[in-house]
């Protein structure tokens, strides 16, 4: 599903965000990407979204070279995959139910199938009966679950997230990784970026290592 290959990404400042990256996340799989901060871990995340693109080497996605993908074809490419960020970048003036139903909105759904589509959503990350609420009346946790419902709306095979818990204490970081276990189980492929550990030795799952843009660990 994710293929790198020697990937190199160099910002046009001169500073290096990856440098000789290879590794491959199979359909279905769901691991972590970790590190210290500037290691890569966005760089690496916004290669797959094409928001920056390699330097050198290969990106492949779903066995597409990103290479050969023109501008045109990028908002398909990103409908493609949920985002899910640690600011969860909320519309505070909309409801819950208005900030799931954004995306749906600009593909152009219908009215139907957008209330189907984001009630099944709200409903998988337990917010069912918040649709009608502002985020700000709702807690971090909340917060974020909406912000993993939006990513999620458009049922995407593969998920990506950026320091999803960042802001949420122990408790609540374990019971949004459940939730992107959850859909991993059924058949999600899943990428999370995250610095912390504790929580990811608790997962058990595979962890790909950045130091410096390197790839230093996986397994
Ligand atoms: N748009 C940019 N322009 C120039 N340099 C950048 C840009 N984005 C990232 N970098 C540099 O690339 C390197 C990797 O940054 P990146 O944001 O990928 O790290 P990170 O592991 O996600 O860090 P953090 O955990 O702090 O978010 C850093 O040296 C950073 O300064």
């Amino acid at each position: 599903m994710i293929q790198f290959d020697q990937v190199s990404k160099r910002y046009p400042t001169g500073q290096v965000g990856l440098e000789g990256v290879s590794f491959h996340i199979n359909a279905g799989e769901m691991a972590f990407l970790t590190g210290h901060s500037g290691a890569g871990k966005s760089t690496l995340l916004k290669l797959v979204m094409l928001m920056e693109r390699a330097t050198h080497g290969q990106v492949r996605i779903a066995g597409r070279n990103l290479r050969s993908m023109g501008r045109g074809e990028i908002p398909a490419h990103r409908r493609e995959i949920g985002v899910v960020f640690q600011n969860h970048q909320l519309l505070f003036d909309r409801s819950v139910f208005e900030n799931v139903a954004l995306p749906l909105q600009i593909s152009g759904y219908s009215r139907v199938d957008i209330g189907k589509r984001v009630r099944a959503a709200l409903d998988q990350v337990g917010l069912l009966d918040k649709e009608k609420l502002p985020p700000i009346s709702l807690s971090g946790g909340e917060q974020q679950r909406v912000g993993i419902a939006r990513a999620v709306v458009h049922k995407p095979k593969l998920l990506l997230a950026d320091e999803p818990t960042g802001n949420l204490d122990p408790g609540l970081s374990a019971e949004i990784m459940t939730l992107f276990e959850r859909f991993n189980q059924v058949g999600v492929t899943v990428l999370i970026a995250s610095h912390d550990m504790a929580l990811i030795e608790r997962m058990r799952h595979r962890v790909l290592t950045l130091n410096q843009g390197r790839l230093v660990a996986d397994g």
